[in-house]
């Protein structure tokens, strides 16, 4: 599992151990775990040549520290200050007693930075506020032909939440300490930060609010059936989905659903005879949920149409989990929270940022926030959507974020682009259904769905880089069962 911390704790925990430590001790593990990394990178460091952009605080230090011993080993480090006079001192005397070069002339910056063979990003880390100021801007634009490597975080985006409010330099990789920054993990900052590597400097960190699953905790978490299982213990889940205009989404939710470790699944709604007949397996139920048989969770919403409103009436009066996605997210919008004020069981929205949008004006009252905006604030989004409606919020999109009321947040690592295609979400919304149905909590649901569906999107592509269906999305899941649990 990768943990994630705010700045704020991880300020609290460096505090604690530096009054432990003599003065420079924490900075020069960090220098000396990014220095491995550099040398990694660069194969032979004598006769390479290194860039370190410093900028005015312990971010700058530590770059220039790990660019002295870089220098030590035979490369030519050229140090360039960003905000000359303010460089951290020791750093400073560091780097040219190992004979770096120090010049804060930005034309010879850019010169340097564009021939380096690695880039040291130093300008800000944590301490950082906005964008890239003007004088850094320029590395950002410029062109270059070796790894930038960003210290602890990439310059420009935000620690504690991945916005970017500005400009920011984008790494090939980035060495951060002690823990996570939430800004590594979650979109638009994420994709600054190319492959993230976590130097262990001794910290003591509380349990995380913010974490991410890899195959180990996914693993543990897929529901098995045991030897003495039958199909209604491992778990029933009922899919209410499609209409006359849209049956192709009862088949996708079907589809998921099916791979999803539930047991049996149970379908409601218009598309019951495309469904039978793709699906022979689904038990078929006339009517809507509250007419249905017994089952475990339900699904609600994808493709339904007019008949969203009622399905999800008679869903949500069900004591179990209800999962609702699409259309039951339209119609869950304009009743606002109130409508799951009376629920017994967990409730499951699976928005993406356009429903995200449309819930939240249910719950405020007011216009929708456009969804852009939200993509660009994704954590406070499935935050404030997850506490305003007292449910587990998987918000949808670049970064897939998942928050329970209860303030955890799991934010999902996996996935490609190509999977925003038509009817993936369809996909998602079944196979979380059918995780609820088998046991898991939401958050778990949710969050292994998530985990899965990415998995399944870049199965199913065959190579990196080509297009996928979402049926094909669907019929990946049990390669990628399969490749989760052997790992
Ligand atoms: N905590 C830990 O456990 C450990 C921390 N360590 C390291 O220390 C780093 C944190 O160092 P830090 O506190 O000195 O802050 P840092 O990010 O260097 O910024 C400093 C100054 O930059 C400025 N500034 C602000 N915004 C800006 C912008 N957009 N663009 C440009 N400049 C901007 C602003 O100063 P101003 O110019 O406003 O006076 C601000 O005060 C951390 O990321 C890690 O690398 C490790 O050594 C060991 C363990
Ligand atoms: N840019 C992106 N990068 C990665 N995944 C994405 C991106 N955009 C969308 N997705 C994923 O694709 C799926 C699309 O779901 P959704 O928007 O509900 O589509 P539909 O309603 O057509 O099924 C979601 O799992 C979402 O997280
Ligand atoms: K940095």
């Amino acid at each position: 599992m990768r943990h994630a911390h705010p700045v704020e704790t991880v300020r609290a925990a460096e505090a604690e151990l530096m009054a432990r430590l003599p003065e420079g001790a924490l900075m020069q593990r960090a220098a000396a775990g990014l220095a491995a990394t550099c040398a990694r990178l660069l194969g032979r460091v004598y006769g390479s040549r290194v860039t370190v952009l410093v900028g005015s605080g312990d971010n700058g230090g530590d770059a220039l520290y790990a660019g002295a011993a870089l220098a030590r080993r035979g490369a030519r480090v050229t140090a360039v200050l960003l905000a000359p006079g303010k460089a951290h001192a020791g750093g400073l005397a560091a780097l040219r007693a190992a004979r770096g070069r120090v010049t804060a002339e930005q034309e010879v910056g850019l010169a340097d930075f564009s021939c380096a063979d690695l880039v040291l990003d130093g300008i800000v880390g944590i301490g950082g506020r906005g964008g890239l100021r003007p004088g850094a801007v320029p590395y950002a634009e410029a062109r270059r032909r070796g790894v930038v490597v960003a210290v602890d975080l990439p310059s420009g985006v935000d620690a504690d939440t991945g916005e970017v409010p500005g400009v920011a330099l984008r790494a090939d990789v980035t060495v951060c300490f002690g823990t996570y920054k939430p800004g590594l993990l979650i979109d638009p900052g994420a994709s600054y930060a190319g492959a993230v590597q976590l130097v262990d400097i001794g910290l003591t960190l509380p349990q995380p609010e913010l974490t991410a699953l890899q195959h180990a905790d996914v693993a543990a978490l897929l529901p098995l059936p045991g030897a003495e299982s039958d199909k209604y213990r491992r778990g029933v889940v009922g899919v209410a989905a499609g209409s006359a205009t849209y049956p192709g989404a009862a088949l996708l939710a079907v589809a998921g659903a099916l791979r999803g470790g539930a047991g049996a699944v149970r379908y409601v709604g218009a598309a019951a005879e495309e469904v039978v007949r793709r699906f022979p397996e689904t038990l078929v139920t006339e009517g809507g949920p509250a007419g249905a048989g017994r089952v475990q969770a339900w699904v609600v919403g994808p493709g339904g149409g007019e008949g969203a409103r009622q399905a999800l009436a008679e869903a949500l009066a069900s004591d179990v989990p209800v999962l609702v996605d699409a259309d039951g997210l339209t119609e869950l919008g304009r009743i606002g929270p109130s409508a799951l004020a009376g629920r017994t069981a967990p409730t499951l929205l699976t928005p993406h940022t356009g429903e995200a949008a449309r819930l939240l004006a249910g719950a405020d009252g007011g216009a929708p926030a456009a969804a852009d905006d939200l993509a660009a604030r994704r954590l406070a989004t499935a935050r404030r959507l997850a506490a305003a409606y007292r449910a587990t919020v998987l918000l949808k999109g670049s970064t897939t974020v998942i928050a329970d009321p209860g303030g955890a947040v799991r934010v999902n690592p996996t996935g490609t682009s190509w999977l925003a295609t038509a009817g993936s979400g369809d996909v998602l919304a079944g196979l979380a259904g059918s995780l609820l149905a088998a046991g898991l909590p939401p958050l778990d649901a949710a969050s292994v769905a998530a985990y899965l569906h990415g998995l399944a999107g870049r199965e199913a592509a065959g190579a990196p880089g080509a297009p996928v269906t979402a049926l094909a999305v669907a019929e990946a899941l049990p390669a990628v069962w399969r490749a989760v649990r052997q790992a």
